[in-house]
């Protein structure tokens, strides 16, 4: 049977809330579940005040539903909800913007996007990103994806991005590439508590109080899905487009049409659409498999009058180079899989970034 929005409530329920004494469900402490095929997602929205006693909220909720049956991975991210100021980071001086603006100094923001998890949308966004850097641009990536964070791992960067100036964040680099990432600012599997009315103030936060300096192109790594983040983006900042990664299988596809409605109903440019994991192609004897059935994405893409900008295959490289640190843009430039990112890198350059 499979894993239910339901079972995930009612175990949650025997967690208690120390604080009002109420346990966590009714306390109001979970917000944005999202139950997905094994995976288990949650923002605990709580007062900075009290994060040691909501760690410990946090750890024994992990705990249960770990233990639960179907349960494959388990991920809640904490934000505050004061409004208060962090000790290390001042509000910006400016108030938060209304309207959709552009960054100061970024020339175009591509951003993207997946309709559910584990497509590759982060794997895409690295190897676009060193790709564009390859063809001689300049190139910031934001890792929005505040529920799980993975392009610090995917580009090999660690360490905590330094505020000199207690206002602005100074970014992190590599591969050419100009990062940011909620990952940066906490260690891997600690909670994230960031300042903020909610995930959104982060988010704001990670597009303008980061020193990105001239950039031709800013990628912008959503988390999967149809939410808050992605609404939020396209208010807050100019998006100049949207491309939206899905894998050959049907409800992959599903999902990605619900995410190209989203983008059009907030008006931003679909780019077009990417197929992942497209062919398997063997990593010993190089044999040809299309283990996710073929020529859905393009099939759909033509049906929906978006472009289907690449094919990439399904290879181990791929996995590992991104495990390394170093997508395999950079450390295998002359593979197949590796030239399927640059040509993307072309396409995109030749029709949105001219
Ligand atoms: N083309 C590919 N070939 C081989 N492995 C791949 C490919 N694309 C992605 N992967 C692997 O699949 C896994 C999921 O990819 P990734 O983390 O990029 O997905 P995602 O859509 O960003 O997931 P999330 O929902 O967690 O944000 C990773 O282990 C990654 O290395």
């Amino acid at each position: 049977m499979s894993l239910t929005r339901e079972a995930v409530l009612a175990a949650l329920k025997d967690i208690s809330d120390p604080v009002s004494g109420q346990d966590m469900v009714t306390a109001g402490l979970v917000r944005a579940l999202s139950v997905d095929a094994g995976r288990v997602r949650f923002v605990m929205e709580i007062d900075p005040a009290t994060a040691p006693q909501m760690q410990a909220v946090q750890a024994q909720a992990e705990d249960r539903l770990r233990g639960l049956p179907g349960v494959e991975n388990v991920s809640i991210v904490m934000t505050a909800h004061s409004n208060k100021a962090p000790p290390d980071l001042k509000p910006a001086a400016k108030p938060a913007q209304q309207g959709p603006e552009p960054i100061p100094g970024v020339k175009r923001l591509i951003a993207i996007a997946s309709g559910k998890g584990g497509v590759g949308k982060s794997t895409v966004a690295a190897n676009l990103a060193t790709a564009l850097a390859a063809e001689g641009r300049r190139v910031g990536l934001l890792d929005a994806d505040v529920y799980g964070p993975s392009q610090p791992r995917m580009l090999g960067v660690s360490g905590r991005p330094a505020s000199p100036d207690g206002k602005t964040i100074l970014p992190l680099r590599n591969h050419g590439v100009t990062l940011m990432s909620l990952g940066l600012l906490t260690a891997e599997d600690e909670a994230v508590v960031w300042r903020g009315p909610m995930l959104m103030g982060a988010l704001q936060q990670m597009l303008f109080q980061v020193q990105w300096g001239a950039l031709d192109v800013l990628i912008v790594d959503l988390p999967p899905g149809t939410g808050d983040v992605q609404m939020t983006l396209a208010q807050k900042v100019k998006v100049d487009g949207a491309v939206i990664v899905s894998t050959p299988q049907d409800i992959a596809l599903i999902d990605a049409r619900k995410g190209i409605d989203m983008f059009n109903k907030l008006n931003v440019p679909i780019h077009g659409l990417i197929e992942n994991m497209s062919v398997h192609v063997c990593s010993t004897c190089g044999a040809r498999e299309h283990i996710f059935g073929d020529g859905g994405v393009k099939a759909e893409a033509e049906k929906m009058g978006v472009p289907l900008l690449a094919e990439i295959p399904l290879h181990l490289s791929i996995r590992t180079a991104g495990d390394g640190g170093a997508p395999v843009v950079v450390s295998a430039a002359d593979s197949p899989q590796a030239q399927a990112f640059r040509e993307l890198a072309r396409k995109l350059i030749a029709t949105d970034l001219a």
